[in-house]
């Protein structure tokens, strides 16, 4: 199992510090979708440059004009993009077909969706990876549902991350249903020791 470090609300200077405290404990570093707002597709170039062997997922959060978008992320240097499942169509299958040029990956982001027959569709378009993902705001009122799995039983054959508040109470519970990646972001990033921090998830998900 893979951990993706999502670096979301920091400064420039404070992604790169906590990236250095944690890169050696995990394996895809998320360029967060506020700090890519903040300082452009260019963070993602100089991450890739800072780590040219770590994938790089840019948390685009694409939900209209995917060719452009996701060519402006895979060009940057992000190795993964992400395309949300509500989005058109059109702009799912845009952003797969501009990831097959590149050699790289669209990962769809499955927040809102609360239909298996939503997961299969984007599945149908040519989707292979997706995130299940209990966002930021759902998070002021709650966690993940145990049952949030439920939507993927019907797709097994997706890659699977997972994010939304993941921290050290959680993950036992997350990891149970072996998703691919978590995704694991102010965990780590809002520690006082963020290399320690990730290094003790690496423990907990190579243990569990
Ligand atoms: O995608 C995310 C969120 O929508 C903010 O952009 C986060 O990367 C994801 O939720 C992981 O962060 P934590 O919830 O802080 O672990």
């Amino acid at each position: 199992m893979k951990i993706q470090l999502a670096l979301d609300r920091l400064t420039e200077e404070k992604a790169f510090e906590v990236t250095a405290e944690a890169v050696d404990y995990i394996d895809w570093i998320e360029i967060g979708t506020g700090v890519i707002k903040e300082y452009g597709v260019q963070i993602v170039s100089e991450m890739k440059a800072r780590y040219p062997h770590k994938v790089i997922v840019a948390d685009m959060k694409t939900c209209d004009a995917g060719k452009h978008e996701t060519e402006q992320a895979l060009k940057g240097g992000a190795d993964i993009t992400t395309v949300m499942a509500f989005a058109a169509d059109q702009t799912i299958t845009d952003a797969l077909a501009v990831a097959e040029k590149y050699g790289k990956r669209v990962m769809i982001d499955l927040l809102g969706v609360i239909k298996k027959a939503d997961v299969k569709h984007v599945e149908a378009l040519g989707a292979e990876l997706v995130s299940l993902h209990f966002g930021k705001d759902m998070q002021k009122k709650g966690q993940m549902e145990r049952s949030a799995f439920d939507l993927l039983r019907e797709t097994p054959q997706l890659h699977v991350a997972v994010a939304g508040g993941i921290n050290e109470k959680t993950l036992p519970g997350v990891v149970k249903h072996q998703p691919e990646t978590v995704i694991i972001g102010s965990a780590i990033t809002g520690s006082k020791a963020p290399g320690k921090m990730a290094a003790r998830f690496q423990r907990m998900v190579k243990e569990t």
